[in-house]
């Protein structure tokens, strides 16, 4: 199939049990929750997305044709030492569009496959780390991954159900918006009274890495 892509850079995973780690990160264009247009956030079930997914304009973006067309450009910016080679594949949302022949390519060119979805969609067989972001208001049906990464406060969220799906690892992440530090608190007072959780900034934007 025919992949959108957003645009595509490499950086330092900034989020997450990952923190720190080189990666490529592919942002997939188009997602479920929101249209991405600034008019239609009120009535989108995700309201507080701090990403442009919206056409294929960006760094790096555009269509792609097939999966070894979009794999060989993932590989071009990661180099040719292809040791621990990452990916993070995210958006927008990524399982609109990324399916078993694209994970194999990316597998062909020696990068290990990470996620970053909304948990909405199930996810296909075969990817490597699985990062579960779950909203209020939508239906969680990928209960199952590397780690479960809840943006902090997000009212009508059961948090209970949530221990009781099965992740590896755990973290709470400050919302990041008009209330900033009081979101940060938030999150630190949730991880101070639930041991499972650990706090997780979004590093690059304290760094000013992208
Ligand atoms: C832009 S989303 C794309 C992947 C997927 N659609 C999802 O929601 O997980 C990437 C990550 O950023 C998080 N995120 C989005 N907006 C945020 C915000 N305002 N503050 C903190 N994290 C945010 C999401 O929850 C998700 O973990
Ligand atoms: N550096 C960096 N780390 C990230 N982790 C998750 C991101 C995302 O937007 O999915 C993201 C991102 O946009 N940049
Ligand atoms: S689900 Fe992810 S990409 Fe979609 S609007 Fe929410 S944070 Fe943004
Ligand atoms: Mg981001």
């Amino acid at each position: 199939m025919t992949y959108a892509v957003k645009e595509m850079f490499l950086t330092l995973q900034g989020e997450g049990q990952r923190a720190g780690r080189r990666a490529v990160f592919l942002r997939f264009a188009g997602c479920n929750l929101w249209t991405g247009r600034e008019q239609d956030r009120e009535k989108a079930i995700c309201q507080f997305c701090d990403t442009d997914f919206v056409g294929t304009e960006g760094t790096g973006g555009g269509k792609f044709a097939d999966g070894a067309a979009l794999a060989r450009a993932v590989a071009a910016l990661w180099g040719e030492n292809r040791d621990l080679a990452y990916i993070v594949c995210t958006g927008g949302e990524p399982l609109l569009q990324l399916d078993a022949p694209l994970i194999d390519a990316l597998h062909a060119e020696g990068f290990e496959v990470a996620l970053e979805t909304n948990g909405t969609i199930a996810a296909p067989e075969g990817i490597d780390w699985i990062c579960v972001s779950p909203k209020a208001g939508s239906e969680i049906v990928q209960r199952s991954g590397d780690e479960l990464k809840l943006v902090w406060p997000q009212p009508g969220s059961d948090v209970e159900a949530m221990e009781g799906w099965d992740f590896r690892h755990f973290l709470i992440q400050p919302m990041d918006d008009v209330r900033g530090e009081d979101n940060v608190r938030a999150a630190i007072d949730f991880a101070m009274a639930r041991p499972k959780w650990r706090l997780s900034l979004q590093t690059h934007k304290l760094l000013g890495l992208r």
